[in-house]
């Protein structure tokens, strides 16, 4: 049940496919628990989990570190790693080296890289080399630096119809899965019929064949703007912040610990350690 023709599968029976980030052996161990279907180590753990202001600082071992993890905690969900900021560029060798490390060392189901045009011949030679990938087309936030920040994409007939063309390409070169990020759901639809492998939205309507958020967004857990495409099923940051404020208080007070947290010496072992004498 965890494998690409098990995700196609579902595009076909027209089953939506839920997919969630998680970065840690606690957070996958919950999404596996909650019956998501792929999981997602997304290099947005830099800006969730790290506390960096973008995903580009991303290193290929913060991905093997958190992808093994979060693989020990869902040991059976499909597991998509992405692949970090210019590690899927460059010569052959260095693409190959980088995707056979995260992919060997994690042992994940596959890895994602995100855009179209010279990173195709990447998804090619990984795919030729065995390991799955997971394109992703749309808004790119490895290149927002050169789009301009986080804005939606592909809004005017020329973007749109570029996009459609990538992301047959992407499926043309092997690509197993697509996610797209912040377009028009109009697009998004078009997309989604138009391939035959999985296309899974992220602000791209419902039309799509799945949904991915990131954790910290889903669970509202941080302080971060939550972008618009966001809803939030639970308000834990607050709630463990309350739980914090509570432990302090008590330690503050002296109502923590209590007597049920103590552990105690016996009479006669306390009797010898003072020499009889109290
Ligand atoms: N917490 C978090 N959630 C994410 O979904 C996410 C990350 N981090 N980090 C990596 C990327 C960056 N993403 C983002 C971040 C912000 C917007 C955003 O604020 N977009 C504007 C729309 C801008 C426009 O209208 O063009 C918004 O208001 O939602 C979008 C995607 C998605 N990914
Ligand atoms: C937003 C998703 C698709 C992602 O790439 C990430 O979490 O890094
Ligand atoms: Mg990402």
């Amino acid at each position: 049940m965890k494998n690409t023709a098990s995700l196609i599968k579902m595009k076909t029976q027209n089953e939506k496919i839920a997919m969630l980030t998680a970065y840690d052996y606690p957070s996958a161990k919950l999404a596996e628990e909650a019956g998501v279907d792929v999981i997602l180590v997304g290099d947005s753990l830099g800006m969730v989990v790290l506390g960096y202001d973008s995903t580009v600082k991303v290193t290929i071992n913060d991905m093997i570190h958190h992808g093994k993890a979060a693989r020990r905690g869902a040991p059976d969900t499909f597991l998509v790693i992405d692949m970090p900021f210019a590690s899927f560029h460059g010569s052959e060798q260095r693409i190959l080296d980088n995707a056979v490390q995260i992919f060997q060392e994690t042992g994940a189901e596959a890895v994602k890289v995100e855009g179209a045009d010279s990173v195709l011949d990447a998804i090619k030679l990984l795919t030729h080399t065995g390991i799955p990938v997971v394109a992703h087309l749309g808004l790119l936030p490895q290149s927002a630096g050169v789009l301009g920040g986080y804005k939606v994409q592909g809004k005017t007939a020329d973007a749109a119809q570029k996009l459609i063309d990538d992301a047959l390409a992407c499926e043309a070169a092997g690509a197993c899965m697509l996610v797209l990020e912040c377009i028009p759901y109009q697009l998004a639809e078009k997309v989604t019929a138009a391939l035959t492998i999985p296309v899974i939205g992220i602000g791209a309507g419902s039309e799509t064949d799945g949904q991915v958020l990131v954790y910290h967004d889903t669970l509202k857990y941080g302080s971060h703007h939550l972008p618009k495409f966001v809803r939030s099923y639970a308000e834990t940051g607050e709630s463990m912040k309350n739980g914090l404020m509570a432990y302090v208080n008590e330690v503050k007070s002296g109502a923590f610990p209590a007597e049920e947290h103590r552990f105690t010496m016996k009479e006669e072992e306390l009797k010898q350690l003072y020499g009889g004498k109290e």
